[in-house]
Protein backbone atom coordinates (compact mmCIF):
# COMPACT_ATOMS: atom_id res chain seq x y z
CA UNK A 1 0.00 0.00 0.00
CA UNK A 2 1.11 3.65 -0.64
CA UNK A 3 0.98 5.98 2.16
CA UNK A 4 2.40 9.53 1.63
CA UNK A 5 2.37 11.02 5.03
CA UNK A 6 3.75 13.99 6.73
CA UNK A 7 7.52 14.06 7.93
CA UNK A 8 5.77 13.92 11.25
CA UNK A 9 3.45 11.11 11.52
CA UNK A 10 5.05 8.23 9.21
CA UNK A 11 2.74 5.51 8.57
CA UNK A 12 2.41 2.93 11.41
CA UNK A 13 4.45 -0.25 10.87
CA UNK A 14 3.36 -3.28 11.13
CA UNK A 15 5.32 -5.80 14.07
CA UNK A 16 8.28 -7.47 13.75
CA UNK A 17 8.10 -10.71 11.90
CA UNK A 18 9.57 -14.53 13.11
CA UNK A 19 10.25 -14.99 9.48
CA UNK A 20 12.56 -11.75 10.02
CA UNK A 21 15.85 -12.43 8.21
CA UNK A 22 17.79 -10.42 10.69
CA UNK A 23 20.13 -11.84 13.39
CA UNK A 24 18.17 -12.02 16.61
CA UNK A 25 20.73 -9.76 18.08
CA UNK A 26 21.49 -7.46 16.02
CA UNK A 27 21.88 -4.01 18.25
CA UNK A 28 20.57 -1.85 16.16
CA UNK A 29 20.91 1.03 17.89
CA UNK A 30 24.61 0.89 17.46
CA UNK A 31 24.53 -0.08 14.29
CA UNK A 32 22.64 3.36 13.44
CA UNK A 33 25.33 4.69 15.42
CA UNK A 34 27.83 3.31 13.40
CA UNK A 35 26.35 4.34 10.44
CA UNK A 36 25.95 8.07 11.21
CA UNK A 37 29.59 8.05 12.91
CA UNK A 38 31.06 6.68 9.43
CA UNK A 39 29.29 8.91 7.28
CA UNK A 40 30.56 12.11 9.52
CA UNK A 41 33.74 11.13 9.03
CA UNK A 42 33.18 10.65 5.10
CA UNK A 43 31.80 14.24 5.47
CA UNK A 44 34.87 15.37 7.34
CA UNK A 45 37.40 13.52 4.75
CA UNK A 46 35.69 15.19 1.49
CA UNK A 47 33.18 17.50 1.14
CA UNK A 48 32.36 16.15 -2.74
CA UNK A 49 28.77 14.63 -2.69
CA UNK A 50 29.21 12.32 -5.29
CA UNK A 51 32.04 10.48 -2.74
CA UNK A 52 30.18 10.90 0.58
CA UNK A 53 26.15 10.11 -1.00
CA UNK A 54 27.65 6.39 -2.72
CA UNK A 55 29.20 5.42 0.21
CA UNK A 56 26.08 7.04 2.64
CA UNK A 57 24.24 4.43 0.00
CA UNK A 58 26.85 2.04 0.73
CA UNK A 59 26.77 1.90 4.37
CA UNK A 60 22.68 1.98 4.62
CA UNK A 61 23.29 -1.51 2.61
CA UNK A 62 25.74 -2.82 4.49
CA UNK A 63 24.61 -2.05 7.92
CA UNK A 64 20.50 -1.35 7.81
CA UNK A 65 19.94 -3.80 5.50
CA UNK A 66 18.27 -0.80 3.39
CA UNK A 67 19.18 -1.88 -0.21
CA UNK A 68 19.27 -0.54 -3.88
CA UNK A 69 19.11 2.98 -2.44
CA UNK A 70 19.89 5.61 -4.76
CA UNK A 71 19.39 9.35 -4.94
CA UNK A 72 17.59 11.07 -7.75
CA UNK A 73 17.81 14.42 -8.35
CA UNK A 74 16.34 16.83 -10.12
CA UNK A 75 17.69 17.48 -14.09
CA UNK A 76 18.55 20.69 -15.21
CA UNK A 77 15.26 22.41 -16.52
CA UNK A 78 15.76 23.94 -19.72
CA UNK A 79 13.96 27.28 -20.23
CA UNK A 80 10.43 26.69 -21.16
CA UNK A 81 10.34 23.71 -19.77
CA UNK A 82 6.15 23.09 -17.39
CA UNK A 83 6.14 21.88 -14.25
CA UNK A 84 5.04 18.87 -15.02
CA UNK A 85 7.83 18.56 -17.90
CA UNK A 86 10.30 18.26 -15.29
CA UNK A 87 12.59 15.06 -14.66
CA UNK A 88 14.42 13.98 -12.15
CA UNK A 89 17.22 11.33 -12.70
CA UNK A 90 19.38 8.24 -10.58
CA UNK A 91 22.45 10.03 -9.90
CA UNK A 92 24.27 8.10 -6.99
CA UNK A 93 22.71 4.74 -6.57
CA UNK A 94 24.47 1.56 -4.55
CA UNK A 95 23.71 -1.94 -5.72
CA UNK A 96 21.54 -1.03 -9.13
CA UNK A 97 23.55 -2.11 -12.18
CA UNK A 98 24.74 0.82 -15.01
CA UNK A 99 21.62 -0.20 -16.96
CA UNK A 100 18.94 -0.19 -13.59
CA UNK A 101 20.60 3.14 -13.08
CA UNK A 102 20.38 4.67 -16.44
CA UNK A 103 16.35 3.87 -16.25
CA UNK A 104 15.77 5.89 -13.02
CA UNK A 105 14.41 8.48 -14.70
CA UNK A 106 11.19 10.20 -13.66
CA UNK A 107 8.40 12.84 -14.84
CA UNK A 108 7.33 15.19 -11.65
CA UNK A 109 4.46 13.35 -10.31
CA UNK A 110 5.17 10.19 -12.10
CA UNK A 111 5.03 6.80 -9.80
CA UNK A 112 6.36 6.84 -6.08
CA UNK A 113 9.39 8.65 -6.98
CA UNK A 114 7.64 11.00 -9.07
CA UNK A 115 4.77 11.84 -6.43
CA UNK A 116 7.60 12.77 -3.74
CA UNK A 117 9.63 14.82 -5.81
CA UNK A 118 6.06 16.69 -6.18
CA UNK A 119 4.19 16.75 -3.25
CA UNK A 120 7.48 17.05 -1.09
CA UNK A 121 6.31 14.57 1.66
CA UNK A 122 7.88 10.67 2.40
CA UNK A 123 6.30 7.46 1.01
CA UNK A 124 6.64 4.39 2.25
CA UNK A 125 4.93 1.30 0.32
CA UNK A 126 4.85 -1.78 2.15
CA UNK A 127 4.67 -3.70 -0.21
CA UNK A 128 5.68 -3.23 -4.00
CA UNK A 129 3.37 -6.11 -5.75
CA UNK A 130 0.48 -4.48 -4.06
CA UNK A 131 1.03 -0.69 -5.09
CA UNK A 132 -0.53 0.29 -8.78
CA UNK A 133 1.55 3.27 -8.53
CA UNK A 134 4.58 1.49 -8.74
CA UNK A 135 6.62 1.45 -11.62
CA UNK A 136 9.09 -0.93 -11.28
CA UNK A 137 10.98 0.81 -13.63
CA UNK A 138 14.68 1.16 -12.09
CA UNK A 139 14.40 -2.49 -10.97
CA UNK A 140 12.75 -5.17 -12.24
CA UNK A 141 10.57 -7.48 -9.94
CA UNK A 142 12.20 -10.56 -10.93
CA UNK A 143 15.37 -9.09 -9.55
CA UNK A 144 14.08 -8.18 -6.10
CA UNK A 145 13.55 -10.93 -3.66
CA UNK A 146 10.72 -13.38 -3.73
CA UNK A 147 9.24 -11.88 -0.13
CA UNK A 148 7.29 -9.03 0.58
CA UNK A 149 9.55 -5.97 -0.26
CA UNK A 150 8.94 -2.37 0.82
CA UNK A 151 9.62 1.13 -0.63
CA UNK A 152 10.77 3.83 1.20
CA UNK A 153 11.63 7.50 -0.29
CA UNK A 154 12.23 10.73 1.25
CA UNK A 155 12.41 14.06 -0.74
CA UNK A 156 15.43 15.77 -0.40
CA UNK A 157 15.26 19.44 -0.21
CA UNK A 158 17.75 22.31 -0.70
CA UNK A 159 16.51 25.87 0.59
CA UNK A 160 12.78 24.52 1.42
CA UNK A 161 12.75 23.12 -2.30
CA UNK A 162 12.83 19.73 -3.27
CA UNK A 163 15.43 18.74 -5.53
CA UNK A 164 15.33 14.70 -4.99
CA UNK A 165 14.09 11.45 -3.95
CA UNK A 166 16.19 9.19 -1.27
CA UNK A 167 15.01 5.68 -1.71
CA UNK A 168 15.50 2.28 -0.97
CA UNK A 169 13.96 -0.90 -0.78
CA UNK A 170 13.65 -3.55 2.37
CA UNK A 171 12.89 -6.58 3.12
CA UNK A 172 9.65 -5.71 4.99
CA UNK A 173 9.39 -8.06 7.56
CA UNK A 174 11.96 -7.36 9.51
CA UNK A 175 13.07 -7.25 13.28
CA UNK A 176 13.73 -3.92 12.90
CA UNK A 177 10.89 -1.29 12.28
CA UNK A 178 10.06 0.87 9.40
CA UNK A 179 9.71 3.55 11.47
CA UNK A 180 13.41 3.09 12.97
CA UNK A 181 14.43 3.25 9.29
CA UNK A 182 11.82 6.36 7.83
CA UNK A 183 13.43 8.08 11.60
CA UNK A 184 17.23 7.31 10.11
CA UNK A 185 16.26 7.97 6.67
CA UNK A 186 15.50 11.24 7.08
CA UNK A 187 18.45 12.73 8.35
CA UNK A 188 20.24 11.07 5.88
CA UNK A 189 18.54 12.56 3.35
CA UNK A 190 18.57 16.27 5.92
CA UNK A 191 22.62 15.80 4.99
CA UNK A 192 22.27 14.25 1.70
CA UNK A 193 20.36 18.20 0.86
CA UNK A 194 22.83 20.10 2.85
CA UNK A 195 25.70 18.43 0.60
CA UNK A 196 23.93 19.52 -2.39
CA UNK A 197 23.23 22.71 -1.25
CA UNK A 198 26.86 23.23 -0.52
CA UNK A 199 28.02 22.04 -3.71
CA UNK A 200 25.60 24.99 -4.99
CA UNK A 201 27.01 27.00 -3.26
CA UNK A 202 30.20 26.01 -4.28
CA UNK A 203 29.90 25.78 -8.10
CA UNK A 204 28.76 29.40 -7.36
CA UNK A 205 31.83 30.62 -5.96
CA UNK A 206 33.67 28.64 -8.48
CA UNK A 207 31.86 30.50 -11.39
CA UNK A 208 32.25 33.59 -9.70
CA UNK A 209 35.43 33.30 -9.61
CA UNK A 210 36.38 32.23 -12.84
CA UNK A 211 33.89 35.27 -14.29
CA UNK A 212 36.18 37.65 -12.12
CA UNK A 213 39.06 35.43 -13.19
CA UNK A 214 38.14 36.03 -16.93
CA UNK A 215 37.19 39.49 -16.26
CA UNK A 216 40.97 39.73 -14.90
CA UNK A 217 42.46 37.89 -17.55
CA UNK A 218 41.06 40.02 -20.05
CA UNK A 219 42.19 43.35 -17.91
CA UNK A 220 46.05 41.93 -18.43
CA UNK A 221 45.27 41.10 -21.91
CA UNK A 222 43.96 44.11 -22.95
CA UNK A 223 47.01 46.11 -20.40
CA UNK A 224 49.96 43.73 -21.02
CA UNK A 225 49.96 41.06 -23.56
CA UNK A 226 48.16 43.20 -25.97
CA UNK A 227 50.28 46.25 -25.71
CA UNK A 228 48.06 48.60 -24.80
CA UNK A 229 45.70 48.10 -27.92
CA UNK A 230 42.26 48.36 -26.55
CA UNK A 231 39.45 46.77 -28.49
CA UNK A 232 38.55 43.23 -29.79
CA UNK A 233 37.12 43.90 -33.03
CA UNK A 234 37.97 41.01 -35.86
CA UNK A 235 39.70 44.24 -37.73
CA UNK A 236 41.87 45.24 -34.91
CA UNK A 237 42.81 41.23 -34.25
CA UNK A 238 43.38 40.79 -37.67
CA UNK A 239 45.93 43.62 -37.90
CA UNK A 240 47.15 42.24 -34.14
CA UNK A 241 47.76 38.18 -35.28
CA UNK A 242 49.54 39.99 -38.81
CA UNK A 243 51.86 41.74 -36.20
CA UNK A 244 52.78 38.57 -34.07
CA UNK A 245 53.09 36.58 -36.84
CA UNK A 246 56.45 39.30 -38.02
CA UNK A 247 57.66 40.27 -34.66
CA UNK A 248 59.83 38.08 -34.12
CA UNK A 249 61.35 38.44 -37.17
CA UNK A 250 63.54 40.94 -38.16
CA UNK A 251 62.12 42.43 -41.31
CA UNK A 252 60.81 45.69 -41.98
CA UNK A 253 57.19 46.66 -41.07
CA UNK A 254 55.30 49.06 -43.00
CA UNK A 255 51.88 50.63 -41.21
CA UNK A 256 49.96 51.61 -43.52
CA UNK A 257 46.70 53.49 -42.19
CA UNK A 258 44.71 57.17 -41.37
CA UNK A 259 46.07 59.55 -39.11
CA UNK A 260 45.06 58.47 -35.35
CA UNK A 261 44.61 54.83 -36.09
CA UNK A 262 47.27 53.92 -33.60
CA UNK A 263 50.28 53.66 -35.77
CA UNK A 264 52.17 54.28 -33.12
CA UNK A 265 51.01 51.90 -30.57
CA UNK A 266 51.16 49.02 -33.10
CA UNK A 267 54.59 50.23 -33.81
CA UNK A 268 55.53 49.68 -30.03
CA UNK A 269 53.72 46.23 -30.31
CA UNK A 270 56.12 44.86 -33.14
CA UNK A 271 59.17 46.08 -30.45
CA UNK A 272 57.22 44.66 -27.34
CA UNK A 273 56.61 41.57 -29.20
CA UNK A 274 60.05 40.86 -30.58
CA UNK A 275 63.37 40.28 -29.23
CA UNK A 276 64.37 43.38 -28.92
CA UNK A 277 61.71 44.33 -26.45
CA UNK A 278 64.73 45.13 -23.64
CA UNK A 279 66.46 47.53 -26.08
CA UNK A 280 65.57 50.87 -27.14
CA UNK A 281 62.95 51.82 -28.72
CA UNK A 282 63.29 55.40 -30.58
CA UNK A 283 60.46 57.15 -32.12
CA UNK A 284 61.22 59.46 -34.85
CA UNK A 285 58.53 61.85 -36.65
CA UNK A 286 59.70 62.08 -40.09
CA UNK A 287 57.10 65.26 -40.43
CA UNK A 288 58.12 67.21 -37.49
CA UNK A 289 62.03 67.47 -39.02
CA UNK A 290 63.03 69.87 -41.21
CA UNK A 291 64.82 68.65 -43.85
CA UNK A 292 68.39 70.36 -43.16
CA UNK A 293 68.40 68.40 -40.01
CA UNK A 294 67.49 65.13 -40.94
CA UNK A 295 71.26 63.42 -41.64
CA UNK A 296 72.43 64.62 -38.56
CA UNK A 297 69.37 63.44 -36.54
CA UNK A 298 69.05 60.48 -38.01
CA UNK A 299 72.80 59.49 -38.32
CA UNK A 300 74.51 61.44 -36.26
CA UNK A 301 77.60 64.01 -36.72
CA UNK A 302 80.88 64.27 -35.43
CA UNK A 303 82.52 66.76 -33.88
CA UNK A 304 83.30 70.21 -35.81
CA UNK A 305 80.80 69.11 -38.89
CA UNK A 306 79.29 72.06 -38.94
CA UNK A 307 79.08 75.58 -37.07
CA UNK A 308 78.17 74.92 -33.18
CA UNK A 309 79.38 71.53 -33.44
CA UNK A 310 81.61 71.25 -30.59
CA UNK A 311 80.76 67.17 -29.53
CA UNK A 312 79.84 64.48 -31.64
CA UNK A 313 76.79 63.26 -31.16
CA UNK A 314 75.25 59.53 -32.02
CA UNK A 315 72.46 59.86 -34.41
CA UNK A 316 68.67 58.22 -33.23
CA UNK A 317 70.06 55.13 -35.99
CA UNK A 318 72.70 54.43 -33.07
CA UNK A 319 70.33 55.33 -30.10
CA UNK A 320 68.30 52.48 -31.41
CA UNK A 321 71.14 49.90 -32.17
CA UNK A 322 69.73 46.35 -30.80
CA UNK A 323 66.77 47.80 -30.82
CA UNK A 324 64.03 49.04 -32.90
CA UNK A 325 63.22 52.23 -34.67
CA UNK A 326 59.83 54.00 -35.71
CA UNK A 327 60.01 56.62 -38.55
CA UNK A 328 56.51 57.58 -38.66
CA UNK A 329 55.18 59.23 -41.70
CA UNK A 330 58.52 58.32 -43.64
CA UNK A 331 57.14 59.33 -46.85
CA UNK A 332 57.77 63.11 -45.55
CA UNK A 333 61.53 61.76 -45.84
CA UNK A 334 63.56 64.09 -48.60
CA UNK A 335 64.85 62.32 -51.49
CA UNK A 336 68.71 62.47 -50.29
CA UNK A 337 68.07 61.19 -46.91
CA UNK A 338 66.15 58.14 -48.69
CA UNK A 339 69.19 56.83 -50.31
CA UNK A 340 71.30 57.35 -47.17
CA UNK A 341 68.49 55.44 -44.90
CA UNK A 342 68.79 52.44 -48.10
CA UNK A 343 71.91 52.21 -47.74
CA UNK A 344 71.89 51.53 -43.95
CA UNK A 345 69.20 49.44 -43.96
CA UNK A 346 71.17 47.04 -46.46
CA UNK A 347 74.84 47.16 -45.11
CA UNK A 348 73.77 47.30 -41.76
CA UNK A 349 76.14 50.65 -40.95
CA UNK A 350 76.26 54.22 -40.74
CA UNK A 351 78.73 57.40 -41.68
CA UNK A 352 77.87 60.24 -38.93
CA UNK A 353 77.88 63.75 -40.60
CA UNK A 354 80.99 65.41 -41.02
CA UNK A 355 82.88 61.61 -40.24
CA UNK A 356 83.90 58.69 -42.81
CA UNK A 357 84.49 55.62 -39.94
CA UNK A 358 81.56 53.25 -40.72
CA UNK A 359 79.56 52.08 -37.58
CA UNK A 360 78.10 49.16 -37.62
CA UNK A 361 74.09 49.54 -36.26
CA UNK A 362 71.78 46.75 -35.54
CA UNK A 363 68.22 48.09 -36.03
CA UNK A 364 64.94 46.79 -37.34
CA UNK A 365 62.82 49.59 -38.67
CA UNK A 366 59.28 50.26 -38.18
CA UNK A 367 57.92 52.45 -40.96
CA UNK A 368 54.44 54.31 -41.17
CA UNK A 369 52.71 56.40 -43.26
CA UNK A 370 49.05 57.46 -44.29
CA UNK A 371 50.35 58.68 -48.15
CA UNK A 372 50.13 56.25 -50.88
CA UNK A 373 53.61 55.49 -51.43
CA UNK A 374 53.54 53.18 -54.54
CA UNK A 375 51.74 56.46 -56.23
CA UNK A 376 54.33 58.67 -54.48
CA UNK A 377 56.65 56.19 -56.29
CA UNK A 378 55.48 57.16 -59.62
CA UNK A 379 55.11 60.45 -59.37
CA UNK A 380 58.82 60.23 -58.33
CA UNK A 381 58.40 61.51 -55.24
CA UNK A 382 59.67 58.31 -53.12
CA UNK A 383 62.41 56.13 -54.35
CA UNK A 384 61.88 52.59 -55.91
CA UNK A 385 63.98 50.64 -54.11
CA UNK A 386 63.14 51.93 -50.59
CA UNK A 387 59.58 51.39 -51.60
CA UNK A 388 60.80 47.89 -51.74
CA UNK A 389 62.48 47.54 -48.96
CA UNK A 390 60.26 49.02 -46.81
CA UNK A 391 57.15 47.10 -47.97
CA UNK A 392 58.21 43.40 -47.03
CA UNK A 393 55.47 43.31 -44.33
CA UNK A 394 52.88 45.88 -44.75
CA UNK A 395 50.19 46.15 -42.25
CA UNK A 396 46.97 47.72 -42.94
CA UNK A 397 46.15 49.39 -39.68
CA UNK A 398 41.89 49.70 -39.64
CA UNK A 399 40.33 53.22 -39.18
CA UNK A 400 37.45 53.23 -36.42
CA UNK A 401 34.52 53.72 -38.82
CA UNK A 402 35.90 49.82 -40.04
CA UNK A 403 35.99 48.40 -36.29
CA UNK A 404 32.97 50.25 -34.09
CA UNK A 405 32.74 47.74 -31.84
CA UNK A 406 35.93 49.09 -30.33
CA UNK A 407 34.36 52.71 -30.16
CA UNK A 408 32.71 51.97 -26.59
CA UNK A 409 36.14 49.79 -24.63
CA UNK A 410 38.02 52.71 -26.08
CA UNK A 411 35.80 55.53 -25.12
CA UNK A 412 35.56 53.78 -20.84
CA UNK A 413 39.29 53.68 -21.65
CA UNK A 414 39.90 57.37 -22.42
CA UNK A 415 37.01 58.48 -19.83
CA UNK A 416 39.31 56.50 -17.08
CA UNK A 417 42.68 57.80 -18.30
CA UNK A 418 41.16 61.33 -18.13
CA UNK A 419 39.41 60.85 -14.98
CA UNK A 420 42.86 59.96 -13.25
CA UNK A 421 44.94 62.82 -14.93
CA UNK A 422 42.02 65.44 -14.23
CA UNK A 423 40.85 63.96 -10.61
CA UNK A 424 37.24 63.69 -11.96
CA UNK A 425 34.83 61.22 -11.60
CA UNK A 426 32.63 61.64 -15.50
CA UNK A 427 30.51 58.80 -16.96
CA UNK A 428 29.02 58.25 -20.01
CA UNK A 429 25.56 56.84 -20.48
CA UNK A 430 24.19 54.24 -21.98
CA UNK A 431 22.51 56.27 -24.52
CA UNK A 432 26.14 58.57 -24.71
CA UNK A 433 27.99 55.54 -25.80
CA UNK A 434 25.20 54.68 -28.68
CA UNK A 435 26.27 57.71 -30.20
CA UNK A 436 29.90 57.73 -30.07
CA UNK A 437 29.80 54.41 -31.43
CA UNK A 438 27.12 55.91 -34.15
CA UNK A 439 29.81 58.64 -35.50
CA UNK A 440 31.95 58.17 -38.05
CA UNK A 441 35.62 59.32 -36.40
CA UNK A 442 37.18 60.59 -39.38
CA UNK A 443 39.95 61.53 -37.17
CA UNK A 444 40.21 58.26 -35.52
CA UNK A 445 41.13 57.35 -32.32
CA UNK A 446 42.85 60.12 -31.93
CA UNK A 447 39.68 62.25 -32.30
CA UNK A 448 37.99 59.92 -29.68
CA UNK A 449 40.58 60.00 -26.90
CA UNK A 450 40.50 64.03 -27.22
CA UNK A 451 36.91 64.40 -27.32
CA UNK A 452 36.77 62.34 -24.34
CA UNK A 453 39.18 64.51 -22.74
CA UNK A 454 37.59 67.29 -23.23
CA UNK A 455 34.07 66.26 -21.94
CA UNK A 456 35.79 64.98 -18.36
CA UNK A 457 37.39 68.83 -18.04
CA UNK A 458 34.09 70.21 -19.11
CA UNK A 459 30.96 68.23 -18.50
CA UNK A 460 28.43 69.93 -16.24
CA UNK A 461 27.51 66.52 -14.50
CA UNK A 462 29.14 63.22 -13.96
CA UNK A 463 27.11 61.30 -15.65
CA UNK A 464 26.90 62.52 -19.27
CA UNK A 465 23.76 61.62 -21.45
CA UNK A 466 23.44 61.53 -25.10
CA UNK A 467 22.05 64.75 -24.77
CA UNK A 468 24.68 66.61 -23.24
CA UNK A 469 27.45 64.71 -25.21
CA UNK A 470 25.98 67.08 -28.46
CA UNK A 471 27.80 69.68 -27.57
CA UNK A 472 30.87 68.17 -27.54
CA UNK A 473 30.77 66.36 -30.56
CA UNK A 474 32.71 67.24 -33.89
CA UNK A 475 30.92 69.45 -36.22
CA UNK A 476 31.10 69.76 -40.32
CA UNK A 477 33.01 73.36 -39.22
CA UNK A 478 35.49 71.16 -37.32
CA UNK A 479 36.21 68.97 -40.17
CA UNK A 480 38.01 71.37 -42.59
CA UNK A 481 39.94 69.01 -44.57
CA UNK A 482 43.19 68.24 -42.96
CA UNK A 483 46.28 69.55 -44.84
CA UNK A 484 47.02 67.24 -47.96
CA UNK A 485 49.40 64.03 -47.08
CA UNK A 486 51.54 65.03 -49.50
CA UNK A 487 51.60 68.96 -48.83
CA UNK A 488 55.14 70.04 -48.57
CA UNK A 489 56.45 71.15 -45.33
CA UNK A 490 56.20 74.98 -45.16
CA UNK A 491 59.56 76.85 -45.95
CA UNK A 492 59.29 78.26 -42.20
CA UNK A 493 62.78 77.32 -40.51
CA UNK A 494 65.46 78.87 -42.90
CA UNK A 495 68.77 77.48 -41.39
CA UNK A 496 71.59 79.17 -40.41
CA UNK A 497 74.67 77.12 -41.08
CA UNK A 498 72.58 74.52 -42.64
CA UNK A 499 71.74 73.17 -39.30
CA UNK A 500 70.82 75.68 -36.63
CA UNK A 501 67.25 76.98 -36.53
CA UNK A 502 66.33 80.71 -36.47
CA UNK A 503 65.11 82.24 -33.83
CA UNK A 504 61.24 82.22 -34.03
CA UNK A 505 59.67 84.29 -30.87
CA UNK A 506 57.61 82.27 -28.25
CA UNK A 507 54.76 83.91 -28.97
CA UNK A 508 54.38 84.14 -32.48
CA UNK A 509 51.37 82.39 -32.11
CA UNK A 510 48.30 83.39 -30.22
CA UNK A 511 46.70 80.54 -28.70
CA UNK A 512 43.42 80.44 -30.75
CA UNK A 513 45.83 80.11 -33.62
CA UNK A 514 47.53 77.23 -31.72
CA UNK A 515 44.07 75.77 -30.89
CA UNK A 516 42.36 76.57 -34.80
CA UNK A 517 45.42 74.40 -35.73
CA UNK A 518 44.62 71.68 -33.42
CA UNK A 519 41.18 71.27 -34.28
CA UNK A 520 41.82 71.42 -37.80
CA UNK A 521 43.95 69.06 -37.52
CA UNK A 522 41.97 66.14 -35.32
CA UNK A 523 44.72 67.03 -32.04
CA UNK A 524 47.28 66.06 -34.75
CA UNK A 525 50.36 68.13 -32.96
CA UNK A 526 52.90 67.31 -36.03
CA UNK A 527 50.27 68.41 -38.22
CA UNK A 528 49.11 70.96 -36.71
CA UNK A 529 52.65 72.41 -36.26
CA UNK A 530 53.58 71.75 -39.82
CA UNK A 531 50.69 73.55 -40.78
CA UNK A 532 52.08 76.79 -38.57
CA UNK A 533 55.85 76.17 -39.75
CA UNK A 534 56.86 75.10 -36.77
CA UNK A 535 58.80 72.25 -35.30
CA UNK A 536 56.31 69.58 -32.92
CA UNK A 537 58.82 71.12 -30.13
CA UNK A 538 58.03 74.83 -31.07
CA UNK A 539 54.68 73.88 -31.08
CA UNK A 540 54.45 72.03 -28.10
CA UNK A 541 56.48 74.89 -26.04
CA UNK A 542 53.84 77.16 -27.61
CA UNK A 543 50.72 75.23 -26.01
CA UNK A 544 52.33 74.67 -22.90
CA UNK A 545 52.62 78.79 -22.91
CA UNK A 546 49.64 79.29 -23.89
CA UNK A 547 48.38 77.00 -21.03
CA UNK A 548 46.67 74.39 -23.58
CA UNK A 549 48.73 71.58 -22.64
N1 LIG B 1 43.89 50.44 -29.99
C1 LIG B 1 44.15 51.49 -29.21
N2 LIG B 1 43.93 51.42 -27.91
C2 LIG B 1 44.14 52.49 -27.11
N3 LIG B 1 44.58 53.66 -27.52
C3 LIG B 1 44.82 53.80 -28.82
C4 LIG B 1 44.64 52.71 -29.72
N4 LIG B 1 45.00 53.14 -30.94
C5 LIG B 1 45.37 54.42 -30.80
N5 LIG B 1 45.27 54.82 -29.52
C6 LIG B 1 45.56 56.16 -29.01
O1 LIG B 1 45.09 57.08 -30.00
C7 LIG B 1 46.00 58.15 -30.19
C8 LIG B 1 46.50 58.15 -31.62
O2 LIG B 1 47.30 57.01 -31.86
P1 LIG B 1 48.71 57.10 -32.64
O3 LIG B 1 49.45 58.33 -32.29
O4 LIG B 1 49.40 55.81 -32.43
O5 LIG B 1 48.12 57.21 -34.10
P2 LIG B 1 48.91 57.32 -35.46
O6 LIG B 1 48.23 56.40 -36.41
O7 LIG B 1 50.37 57.13 -35.22
O8 LIG B 1 48.59 58.81 -35.89
P3 LIG B 1 49.42 59.74 -36.92
O9 LIG B 1 49.47 59.01 -38.21
O10 LIG B 1 48.55 60.94 -36.96
O11 LIG B 1 50.74 59.96 -36.27
C9 LIG B 1 47.10 57.92 -29.19
O12 LIG B 1 46.78 58.66 -28.03
C10 LIG B 1 47.04 56.45 -28.89
O13 LIG B 1 47.51 56.16 -27.60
Amino acid sequence: MFACAPANHPTPMPPPHRTDPDTPATDWHAQELLLMREVMKLVGRSLAPAFVLREMLHLMSELLGLNRGRMVLADEATPGTSGAERTASVRHAYGLTAEEAARGVFRWGEGITGRVLASGLPAIVQDVDAEPLFLFRTVARAQLPPQTVAFIALPIEVNGATVGVLACHRIRSRQRHLNDDLALLRILATLAGQLLQLEQLVAEERRQLAARNQALEHALDVGSARYGLIGRSPALLRALGELERVSQSQATVLLLGESGTGKELFARAVHLASGRRDQPFIKVNCSAIPDTLFESELFGYERGAFTGASTARAGWFEQANSGTIFLDEIGELPLAMQSKLLRTLQEGTLVRLGGTREIRVDVRLVAATNRDLAREVQAGGFRQDLYYRLNVIPIRLPSLRERREDVRALALHFVSRANQAHQRNVNLAPDALARLEAHDWPGNIRELGNLIERLVLLADHTLVTAAALERFMPTALDRAPPAPASAPIPPALPAAGGLVRDYLSATSHDAQTLQDALTRHQGNQSRAAQSLGLTLRQFGYRLRKAGLR
